[in-house]
Order: C-alpha cells, then sequence, then structure tokens
C-alpha cells in the first residue's frame, strides 16, 4: 500500500497513528451559558474553576452554548466544501506565496513530512500589518491582504461573519482564563489590538495508505489560543498530559474545540501548558476542519505575566517579539528548511 503513496508523506515508525481509537472520556465538555446569560454569579465561578482545571489537565476542552449561531457555522463548512471540490487549476488561481501569504495551499509540512491537506488562510485585520523580515533589528512592517476566489462567490462574506463571530468568542475566552489565573477579566485583552489572528480552512482528502501518514503531523499552535470546528468525521487526536497517550476528540454537533498555545503557556508561566496534537486521515472520507488563530500584534512583547512572578515562582522564559516569531514562522513555508522551525522552548531559561 506505501508505494500508493509519495514517500515525502510518510511518517517515521514511532509517528505513524495507531490503527484503533484509544476509548477514553476525553477532553472536557464545558457548557459555557453562565458567561452569556446575566447568571448568577456562583455559575460563573464554577465555570471560571472548569475552564481552569481544563487548561491546567488537558490544554484543550469543547465548548458548547457559545453563542456562535449554527447557521454561521453551517455556511462555512459549505463554503469550504465547494472550494475544495474545484479543480486544482483553479484553486491554485489563488496560491499562497511569498507575496501574498494568505490563500490556498496544497503543500503543507510538519516537522519535515508531508501533510495529506489542503489549506486555505485568510487573515482577520485588514490588512494585517507584520514585520517584513525575520532579522532582528529590521523595523519594516509590511501589510497583508487577503485573496478571494472566484468560487464559491459568497466565501468573502461568509469568512467575514465567521469571524466576527469567532472574535466575540475569543474575548469571552480569553475573559474566562484570565479570571481562572487570578487576573482582571480584560486582562489579556489589550495584546490583541491589531492581531495577527487569522483563519484556515482545512481539507483532508481521503488517504489511500492513512496508517503511514497524518493529515497534519504531531505539533503545538504557536498562538495564544485557537477555536476549532470540526465536522462529523473526525481526525483530531491530542496528546493526555497525564500519560502521553492519543486521545481521539470526538465530534459533538455543534461543539468547538478550545486549545491553549504557546503564548498562554509563556504569560502563565507554564501554568497553562499548550498540548501537542495531530490529524489521522482515513481511506473513505474527506473531512473539513475550520481553526481560527489567535495572535496578538505584531508588536507585542512576550513574557510571563508580571503578577504571576514572585520569588518562588521566578519567570520561566526571557521575552520574545511575536512579529519576528511570526515572519519567521510565515516566511519559512517558502524556505527549505534544515533545522527545526523556531519553537517556543528556544526562550525558555
Ligand atoms: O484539523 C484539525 O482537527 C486540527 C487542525 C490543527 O490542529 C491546526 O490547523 O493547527
Ligand atoms: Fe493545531
Amino acid at each position: 500500500m506505501g508505494d500508493q503513496l509519495e514517500p515525502d508523506f510518510i511518517q517515521a515508525l514511532e509517528h505513524r497513528p495507531k490503527s484503533g481509537i484509544t476509548e477514553a472520556k476525553g477532553i472536557p465538555l464545558i457548557d459555557l451559558s453562565p458567561s452569556t446569560n446575566s447568571s448568577k454569579s456562583d455559575d460563573l465561578a464554577n465555570l471560571v474553576a472548569e475552564i481552569g482545571d481544563a487548561c491546567e489537565n488537558w490544554g484543550f476542552f469543547q465548548v458548547i452554548n457559545h453563542g456562535v449561531p449554527l447557521e454561521v457555522r453551517e455556511r462555512i463548512e459549505l463554503a469550504s466544501r465547494e472550494f475544495f471540490a474545484l479543480s486544482k487549476e483553479e484553486k491554485k488561481k489563488v496560491s499562497r506565496n511569498e507575496v501574498n501569504l494568505f490563500g490556498y495551499s496544497d503543500f503543507e509540512i510538519t516537522k519535515s513530512v508531508r501533510d495529506w491537506k489542503e489549506v486555505f488562510d485568510c487573515t482577520i485585520e485588514n490588512p494585517t500589518v507584520i514585520y517584513a523580515s525575520d532579522e532582528p533589528d529590521d523595523g519594516e512592517l509590511k501589510e497583508l491582504y487577503n485573496q478571494w476566489p472566484q468560487y464559491p462567490p459568497d466565501l468573502r462574506e461568509i469568512c467575514e461573519v465567521y469571524a466576527s463571530e469567532m472574535q466575540k468568542l475569543t474575548y469571552k475566552l480569553l475573559g474566562l482564563i484570565a479570571l481562572s489565573i487570578g487576573l482582571p477579566k480584560d486582562r489579556l485583552h489589550g495584546f490583541f489590538k491589531n492581531q495577527t489572528s487569522f483563519m484556515r480552512l482545512n481539507y483532508y482528502p481521503p488517504c489511500p495508505a492513512p496508517q503511514l501518514a497524518l493529515g497534519l503531523g504531531r505539533h503545538k499552535d504557536a498562538g495564544a489560543m485557537t477555536i476549532l470546528a470540526q465536522d462529523d468525521v473526525g481526525g483530531l487526536e491530542v496528546k493526555r498530559k497525564s500519560d502521553g497517550e492519543w486521545i481521539f476528540v470526538k465530534p459533538t454537533p455543534d461543539a468547538y474545540i478550545v486549545n491553549v498555545g504557546d503564548l498562554i503557556q509563556v504569560w502563565s508561566n507554564d501554568k497553562y501548558e499548550s498540548v501537542e496534537h495531530r490529524v489521522k486521515v482515513n481511506s473513505e472520507k474527506e473531512r473539513i476542519s475550520i481553526p481560527f488563530f489567535i495572535n496578538p500584534s505584531h508588536s507585542i512583547w512576550v513574557e510571563p505575566l508580571e503578577e504571576l512572578i514572585t520569588d518562588q515562582n521566578p519567570g520561566k522564559y526571557k521575552g520574545y517579539s511575536w512579529g519576528k516569531f511570526y515572519a519567521t514562522r510565515k516566511l519559512s513555508n517558502f524556505k527549505k528548511l534544515t533545522s527545526e522551525n523556531i519553537q517556543v522552548h528556544h526562550f525558555k531559561l
């Protein structure tokens, strides 16, 4: 079967998916209604505690009663299917490249192995401002804009509506996370003025050798937080903190999956860790997922929050520039990497 797959998709033995599913209780499912309704303060305190436990013990959770209309989600899933069903030639008219960092790609690489997937990226702030180069002393900025395909004609409008719903949910979740570490609700909000957040439509086609490849290799998300919609096929696996076992994230209708990224790990000084995850593919069904990557402004200096630092709990990271980190990551898509891509652990003290 391996001969049906180009060698650059084949994972090393130790990273190949297991054929069965590890049945486990899975990541926590959290009802967000106490944050929306004018509910009792006890309910809010319980919700904050649940969020804190989930961030600490899993780094991942699912939310329901999140306030995002189901219709908005159904529209973006449908539009994604319509876009990826186009011919390669048509999709490549909006290819991402070194100048236009957003758009379509069928060439994603994670830890030097190709992912069995296609993506369409679009940015949220219009334009998004980032550093023009990854050189530490070069302060030149550049503006990034989206590219939109001709078909489906309403993709732009649908993505914009979806993004504005995700933004509302973002601030709700950032508030709950801040409260859960004993900080004022709006403590993290300021980092996201002129944000570099972006969203991605992921398409995982059926794979002839799903036991050899991955839809997306193991990785951690480098930004602050990710909110993910997955369809009913399933494939996402999360590395359980307690024992390192890969746990299948069972699709839950109308739930969003939330995970802590590397920035919350640094801001919280390792109280909340960013957790590895990956995506399995299957030989029969295509799968759609839509991550919304919440990233701060390029101008943010990332370091443990000063309120959390004491003599007993000294800062575990030296600071780094989010903008330079992000520029390095984005430009690496177009370079042949010979060494490990930039990672947050490079800034560990
Ligand atoms: O497709 C998924 O379920 C996960 C996607 C993901 O982890 C990512 O794009 O960073
Ligand atoms: Fe991810």
